[in-house]
């Protein structure tokens, strides 16, 4: 590269989009923008107690063109003219309903109101049912469609979405011609794309969240999901047999898009991945190290060389995909639904009576009231944080269950439930906020557990997100209960940084993304070392972590929608001709077979 050449990497998180200008040639940030979604801020679409999060595709949208514009009125005009790529990551498993030109059915007029109309954002767990549905189904077919995902299917993904929005709301089934990922749109949208069936859709989503895998030929049969319910019938053919790594180019930017980011239509489009799998390359993964995404909630990421995991298979995570991460290796993921989440729960709680009492406080004014609780909602978890890491550790400190938001991995569980106990009247916020963190440590030290059990053993922890360089706290325990070292990346955006380097290699700039992430990767300056004194005592704790989420675990099905009593027979033909009951309390709690890849 003779001269300055820069890419674009967006990054859309659940809050808010970020997009960042990067130098090709050393990965050096020259300008980055951030825009909060303005109709998901004001709680518009969503129902928590339902566990309903949905997305207006006009939030995405305004976000795009907000933050490039920003990034290259910053940068100038010399590096606007010098944009060679631009490469997208999201959240997901976050699809929505289109119609037969891919046009999300909310930017309909007849649907913009409509929340089943929207994306479907990764934590909403409206499916939980049919997630329960498509595990006794999986459990009657053979091959068993479920054994790159883990094993379980997830009410966070794409299948368990679909037939929960098709169910629920007849108008929108109406209009539904496909089933789109949001890391899959927004390059589409990019390029101009005007039929579905042209889209590229990224291996990343394909085969984590959509059953894709190329030893199946492409989706599982239509049969599959048309004994599964006859809403599903056809459906496949309105998807894709086809699937991209994201070091392909999905296409150019259009006329339109060129002209309303001021950028040229020679720019290259990347195709699209999620978020971890992008932030994992920004964050310079190596093989058998497990990148942790510290955020909302997590993403731990692993790769392999293909030849080395061979046929191993790991139950219980949400999949291995060869391409996913780097293409030419094995991408495994695994994650909690609520990692950051949980303290930002604490939180809401600690701060109920300062949001709801002091409107109407006859000492202070509402402005004053205002910036009162602006002010003590940022200072709550740093404080926090300082305050519990003055409390001894002893064996009968009380005790947390990370699973606030379900439990993702191991073994996918939406429907388990959060828990503290050992709580005394001596228990106040330091001291509850330290189980609660010490839970989300427990419930990755699981993770760590799981990989190693099965086969594929974890070298070494690499920490990524907001939490990761936001609280010293929090990683030394991490540090502490994993009993393993854990290095910090210098990226302040490792998700947007990958999809800089993935534009790079999608452009022509690099062969291969390895050759990027050797040259744009900002390296690592923070790393926690276990503390030998604490070890032995949060290895006893772990213990107990254990004991009692495994109690909670068993008796997670009373009062749930997708108890065995609440589900509804399904019937399917299987393979042998024989018709099977698919309900089994095994594959209700999705037990399934491992069988060699
Ligand atoms: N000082 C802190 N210590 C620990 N957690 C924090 C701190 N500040 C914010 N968080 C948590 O970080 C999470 C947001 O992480 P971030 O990486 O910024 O966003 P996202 O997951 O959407 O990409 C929130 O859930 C919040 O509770
Ligand atoms: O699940 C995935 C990717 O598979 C993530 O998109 C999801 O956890 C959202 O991550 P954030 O915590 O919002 O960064």
């Amino acid at each position: 590269m003779a001269q300055d050449v820069f890419v674009i990497g967006v990054d859309y998180g659940s809050d808010s989009v970020r997009s960042v200008v990067v130098n090709a040639q050393n990965g050096q940030e020259v300008a980055s923008s951030v825009f909060y979604y303005p109709r998901w801020r004001e709680g518009a679409y969503c129902d928590p107690t339902q566990n309903q999060f949905r997305q207006h595709p006009l939030d995405y949208i305004e976000g795009l063109e907000f933050t490039i514009k920003e990034c290259l009125q910053k940068a100038g005009a010399a590096v606007a003219e010098n944009v060679k790529g631009i490469s997208v990551d999201t959240t997901g498993s976050t699809p929505v309903a289109v119609n037969q030109q891919g046009t999300p059915l909310a930017l309909l007029p007849e649907f913009a109101e409509n929340p089943n109309a929207m994306f479907v954002l990764w934590k909403d767990h409206t499916g939980v049912q049919e997630a329960a549905e498509i595990n006794a189904h999986a459990a009657t077919f053979k091959p068993n469609y479920l054994q790159f995902v883990g094993g379980i299917y997830s009410s966070e993904w794409f299948w368990a979405k679909l037939l929960h929005v098709l169910r629920a709301d007849a108008q929108v089934r109406e209009a539904t011609y496909s089933w789109v990922e949001h890391c899959d749109w927004i390059p589409f949208l990019l390029t101009g794309g005007t039929q579905v069936e042209a889209m590229k859709r990224g291996v990343c989503s394909a085969g984590h969240k959509s059953l894709w895998a190329a030893e199946f030929g492409g989706l599982p049969p239509n049969e599959f999901f048309s004994s599964l319910d006859p809403v599903l019938n056809g459906f496949t053919s309105r998807l894709f047999q086809e699937t991209y790594t994201a070091d392909q180019a999905a296409g150019q930017l259009s006329p339109e898009w060129a002209k309303r980011l001021g950028l040229s239509t020679q720019v290259v489009v990347g195709v699209g991945a999620f978020d971890a799998h992008m932030g994992a390359v920004g964050g310079q993964i190596e093989p058998y190290h497990l990148s942790k995404v510290m955020g909302t909630s997590t993403c731990d990421m692993l790769v392999t060389p293909l030849e080395e995991i061979g046929d191993t298979l790991v139950n219980g995570i949400c999949g291995q995909v060869p391409g996913s991460v780097i293409p030419g290796m094995m991408g495994l993921e695994a994650g909690q639904s609520a990692f950051g989440d949980t303290y930002a729960w604490f939180k809401k709680i600690l701060l109920w009576p300062l949001q709801n009492l002091l409107a109407n406080s006859k000492v202070i004014d509402a402005a004053t009231a205002q910036a009162l609780v602006e002010e003590v909602s940022a200072r709550i978890i740093p404080e926090l944080s300082l305050a519990a890491d003055q409390i001894p550790l002893s064996e009968n400190n009380e005790f947390g269950i990370d699973w606030f938001n379900g439990r993702r991995t191991p073994d996918a569980n939406q429907v388990l439930k959060g828990a503290l106990s050992g709580l005394s009247l001596g228990s106040d916020a330091p001291r509850v906020f330290r189980a609660l963190v010490e839970a989300t440590c427990f419930g990755a030290k699981k993770i760590v557990d799981r990989f190693n059990e099965q086969g594929v053993p974890v070298k070494g922890l690499i920490g990524l997100g907001g939490v990761a360089r936001k609280s010293p706290f929090i990683m030394q325990m991490m540090a502490d209960v994993m009993n393993m070292p854990i290095r910090i990346h210098k990226s302040e955006q490792t998700c947007a940084l990958g999809a800089a380097m993935f534009a790079a290699t999608a452009a022509g700039l690099y062969a291969r993304v390895e050759d990027a992430m050797a040259a744009m990767g900002q390296g690592f300056d923070l790393e926690y070392f276990p503390n030998p004194e604490k070890v032995d005592l949060y290895a006893k704790r772990y213990q107990h972590y254990t004991e009692l989420g495994g109690f909670l675990d068993r008796h997670s099905t009373a009062g749930n929608p997708a108890s065995l009593a609440d589900l509804p027979e399904v019937s399917s033909p299987a393979q042998d001709g024989q018709t099977r009951s698919s309900t089994s309390p095994q594959a209700l709690q999705g037990i399934s077979q491992t069988t060699a890849r």
